[in-house]
């Protein structure tokens, strides 16, 4: 499809929310200054710097977040494509190609890339190399690394490509193929092996054991499917420059706040401010599983005058914990205080967006650990196999290899499943013993954690309901000399036990905190008939619809219906006081209670197991109301489990209203076919329900804030 004009520079561009496209898309970049190309690399909000509108090749690296929705870093770029979008000529002279990054377990696979896609070609744009969308589910590896290989010859048809070196591939190659031929695992020491990497847990101190079996390695001669070795990007340098400046009181939020606040200068409505922890209550009896917070965060001054309505999120900048920063000092044997520089090893190739500020050295090895890299994030196969060339001893590097390798799926599958941290990682193999640059670069950045705000935001102050993550999983040690072979593994998130931290110390704590652009709100005094769906946490935007009905003219707003799920009523049904005290007021019309684990209650009350058997049982009322009277449905909660669950249930109450009420098919968009009106109970296939709910989507008359 080339014109003939080849251009000088490709941008390379990114949207990102837990940091999976970003090194992605880094990773393609890097190589592409190698072999020549003259590039640039920037997130997708930063459109201004890239020049959007001129652009003339571009390789575009987006995930999809959410309910289908982009990622938070892009949603200037996107207010700026739907307006220039419309004129099918706009992006006439644009040449570009998407790899979209999703996960088939949600609804709207890959909705970012699709969308991207479709918009850039209506506005007149070319591709020049095929879109390719990744699955999480089944890894991201499986797609990406070929579509990176078959992407540079059609690049190099639209790019001038340079006499780059391309002597880093070409030794690459060799070594792979060296590794894969030097990989003979000894079958019989094969079990000692194992229990060497068993032995590791007897060790955990911080770090939590990690039990995987390797014993599908024996006899294997090559390994294949393993990613390509991640180029050595920077080097850390010991600075002499002055420390940055830092205020005792702000300990809590990143040292480098302030530079963040100026980023976003222009733009109020998404800049970072620092907010301060007022107050907190557990929302859970002490004997519940999970222990569920409110807190109360104060707005400065500064952002009294709030933008934000009920049902919008926030971003939480939330540091790792720094026992586990401790932790990883101390296994490399490295000072966390020494002041470094970070600096690129190719004056051609910038650094990662989230790494340049390290570039003045201004600030220390701790402080880059505990702020900027995500050492909790889930292993991929190129850090394993990056990894791998960090280890003094073979077999610990053979098992890094195996386990990025096709042949170590199941095994890779695993280890993803008991979610080690880095420190985790390097304690299970302990010959493993990467620079500090080394780590820092493989390591993805650190994202901040969205929240919804559960209260009507307008006098200062926001609220958030959340359970605090911490759970233990279980794996099987096979030579456990015991009979019970289970290895328990703790494992906790990052923000909330942080906020719970913050919360039971002494009030006043900072945090800083962002406004997310929302979709997920209720329209002031609506007449339309509300249907909330909110398990667990995902009443907390509920509660703030409620409490914007509270001060609106009940007589003229529709009616409410909230469809609430816990364990038992006695250990965690949050905001119970609430709930009644609005049902008595009638600002809630009607509540569906279920209770998941405590059957007497559930035979008490006639509640439901799940909201979703809650939604079916009443399938009649909930349809007519979507149906004749045009109700707003909105879901909050789960996405994999309960977000599809809930949308399953939708789609067969509509099904089961169609076959009753054929006449109400024109209502919802569906022509009646002749075949369908022989049959009623055709009357609506599962197929077109679902395809009735994505319009009910498009339309804002279905929103879903849905999160993992
Ligand atoms: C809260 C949450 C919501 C998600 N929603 C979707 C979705 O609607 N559709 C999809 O294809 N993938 C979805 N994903 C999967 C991500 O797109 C996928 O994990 C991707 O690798 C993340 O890339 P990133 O780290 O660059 O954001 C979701 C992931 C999370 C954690």
């Amino acid at each position: 499809m080339s014109d003939g004009f080849k251009d000088s520079t490709v941008a390379f561009l990114y949207a990102s929310q837990t940091g999976n496209a970003e090194s992605i898309c880094y990773k393609i970049y890097e190589e592409a200054v190698s072999r020549g190309f003259q590039a640039t690399y920037h997130v997708l909000d930063d459109y201004r710097k890239f020049n959007f509108d001129s652009l003339r090749t571009a390789v575009f690296v987006v995930s999809t977040t959410g309910d289908g929705d982009p990622p938070d870093n892009s949603a200037r770029f996107w207010r700026v494509l739907r307006r220039t979008s419309k004129d099918p000529k706009a992006y006439g002279h644009l040449r570009y190609t998407v790899l979209g990054l999703g996960d088939t377990n949600y609804s709207n696979f890959c909705n970012t890339a699709v969308r991207l896609d479709k918009q850039l070609r209506e506005a007149g744009a070319q591709t020049f190399y095929p879109r390719a969308l990744a699955d999480d589910a089944t890894g991201l590896e499986d797609v990406v690394e070929p579509w990176i290989d078959g992407l540079w010859a059609p690049l190099a048809k639209v790019a001038v490509c340079g006499s780059g070196e391309n002597t880093r591939e070409a030794s690459v190659a060799v070594e792979d193929a060296e590794q894969a031929a030097r990989l003979v695992v000894d079958e019989s020491s094969d079990v000692d092996g194992i229990a060497d990497a068993v032995g590791a847990m007897s060790l955990a101190a911080v770090h939590q054991p990690l039990v995987l079996d390797f014993r599908a390695m024996a006899g294997l001669q090559k390994l294949t499917g393993t990613p390509r070795l991640p180029a050595a990007i920077c080097s850390a340098v010991p600075s002499e420059k002055a420390s940055a400046d830092r205020d005792a009181d702000l300990s809590t939020c990143p040292p480098w706040h302030e530079a963040l606040v100026s980023e976003h200068e222009g733009d109020s409505a998404l800049r970072p401010f620092v907010a301060t922890i007022t107050g907190y209550r557990q929302l859970t009896s002490a004997d519940a599983v999970k222990r569920t917070l409110l807190l109360d965060i104060r707005l400065p001054e500064s952002e009294r005058t709030d933008v934000c309505v009920a049902g919008d999120s926030f971003n939480v900048f939330a540091p790792n914990d720094a026992s586990l920063v401790s932790a990883l000092l101390r296994r490399l044997d490295v000072s966390g205080d020494d002041l470094v520089a970070l600096k690129s090893l190719d004056d051609r190739v910038e650094l990662p967006v989230h790494l340049q500020r390290f570039q003045k050295g201004r600030y220390t090895v701790r402080d880059i650990l505990t702020w900027s890299a995500d050492l909790a994030s889930a292993p991929k196969k190129h850090t394993l196999r990056a990894l791998a060339e960090c280890c003094t001893d073979t077999r610990d590097r053979e098992r890094l290899l195996f386990l990025a390798s096709r042949q170590g799926s199941a095994v890779f599958d695993e280890l993803r499943r008991q979610a080690p941290n880095i420190v985790d990682l390097l304690h299970a193999f302990a010959s493993c013993k990467p620079s500090i640059a080394r780590l820092i670069e493989l390591l993805p950045s650190l994202a901040p954690r969205a929240y919804s705000i559960c209260n009507a935001p307008g006098n200062g102050l926001w609220r958030i309901a959340f359970n605090v993550v911490e759970y233990a999983l279980e794996a099987s040690d096979p030579f456990s000399a015991s009979e019970d072979q289970r290895v328990s593994i703790e494992r906790r998130g990052l923000c909330t036990p942080w906020l719970e931290m913050l919360a039971r110390g002494n009030s006043g704590a900072h945090i800083l905190v962002a406004r997310r652009s929302g979709h997920f709100r209720l329209p002031p005094a609506t007449t339309q008939p509300i249907i909330m769906v909110g398990p667990g946490t995902g009443v907390a935007p509920f509660i703030g619809f409620l409490e914007q009905r509270a001060v609106e003219d009940s007589s003229a707003i529709g009616s409410a219906w909230l469809f609430f799920g816990c364990r038992s009523p006695t250990r965690d049904h949050l905001f119970r006081a609430e709930l009644d005290k609005w049902i008595d007021s009638a600002v809630l019309s009607r509540l569906s209670l279920c209770f998941s684990r405590d059957a007497a209650a559930r035979d008490a009350a006639d509640a439901d197991v799940y909201v979703q058997d809650a939604l079916k049982r009443h399938w009649e009322e909930v349809a007519e109301l979507v149906v004749e009277k045009k109700a707003l449905v909105f879901v909050c909660g789960d996405a994999k489990g309960m977000g599809r669950d809930v949308n399953e249930a939708l789609a067969d109450i509509l099904c089961r209203y169609a076959a009753k009420h054929p006449d109400a098919l024109p209502k919802l968009g569906v022509e009646p076919t002749k075949n369908d009106l022989d049959d009623q109970q055709e009357a609506m296939t599962k197929v077109q329900a679902l395809q009735v709910l994505m319009r009910l989507a498009s339309e804002k008359r279905y929103l879903r804030d849905l999160w993992a």
